[in-house]
């Protein structure tokens, strides 16, 4: 793991159209070293948008860094390169390597060649440490020999995390990371990225489900129509009269996304 000091996200005024469709609209974000931040709206908000944006998969207008390090104009894989990790909705693992494997595989972006010198190959040079550690971040320390497939839906997401915390992440955008969990997994995976931040990184966290939101967040941030209506901590959202009206119409204490 990279030893310097985590980066931090600053993304100021960034503006998105699609035609006549503004995505984003002045949109401007901050999440600290170790910071957990949530991002929330309804559906078509501009949270996706926003996150494609950061990591470079569609163009803006306004400025984003990470730590000192501007990214505008930059490839989504020098964004990564830089310390930028997402994770995806659909999760992609390959299910018949083992769970070292599929980790081992996000690392090494070179290829099927250089992957297979990696999975196989005799020189793998500080490889092996470098994945039993991230699994441990992850809290998946004892099954990196368990075939990817052969897991539970919560332990798949965790490798997920770990393939986009491996290597040098400064900064991990997790988009609704706990579709599909069941309210303990969901727990259970809030508690292993609370453990995660712990350990440097910043996080954005992208959910619909407000337990886990309002449970594992620093502070967040609530998006509608493409602007940002709020930003504060949990407990200042779950009172705040615009929050409520536009996000959920109910007191968020009782309502899931
Ligand atoms: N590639 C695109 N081309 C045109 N319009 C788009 C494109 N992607 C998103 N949009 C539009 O931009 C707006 C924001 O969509 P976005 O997917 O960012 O919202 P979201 O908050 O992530 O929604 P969800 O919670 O449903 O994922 C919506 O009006 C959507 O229809």
């Amino acid at each position: 793991m990279p030893d310097e000091k985590p980066a931090r996200l600053s993304a100021r005024n960034v503006t998105v159209a699609y035609g006549g469709v503004v995505a984003n609209d002045d949109v401007s974000l901050t999440v600290g070293s170790g910071e957990i931040v949530g991002l929330i709206g309804p559906n078509g908000a501009g949270k996706t948008t926003f996150v494609d944006a950061v990591t470079g998969f569609t163009e803006y207008a306004g400025e984003i860094t990470l730590g000192d390090t501007r990214l505008d104009g930059r490839a989504p894989h020098l964004r990564r390169r830089a310390g930028l990790s997402r994770t995806w909705q659909s999760g992609e693992l390959f299910g018949n390597l083992t769970v070292a494997q599929n980790v081992v595989a996000a690392l090494r972006p070179g290829g099927p060649a250089a992957l297979w010198r990696d999975l196989f190959g005799r020189r793998k040079t500080g490889t092996d440490e470098l994945v039993a550690s991230t699994l441990h971040a992850v809290g998946l320390g004892d099954l990196g020999e368990t075939t990817a497939r052969d897991l539970t839906l919560g332990q798949q997401k965790l490798v997920g995390v770990a393939r986009a915390l491996v290597g040098n992440c400064r900064l991990l955008l997790l988009d609704e990371p706990a579709a599909g969990l069941d309210s303990q997994e969901s727990l259970d995976f809030a508690e292993r990225i609370r453990a995660v931040a712990r350990g440097g990184p910043g996080v954005l966290l992208i959910d619909h489900d407000m337990s886990l939101i309002l449970g594992v967040c620093d502070r967040i941030y609530v998006m509608e129509f493409g602007k940002v209506i709020f930003s504060g901590t949990p407990e200042q959202a779950r009172k705040d009269p615009a929050v409520i009206a536009a996000y959920l119409g109910t007191p968020m204490e009782t309502t899931h996304g």
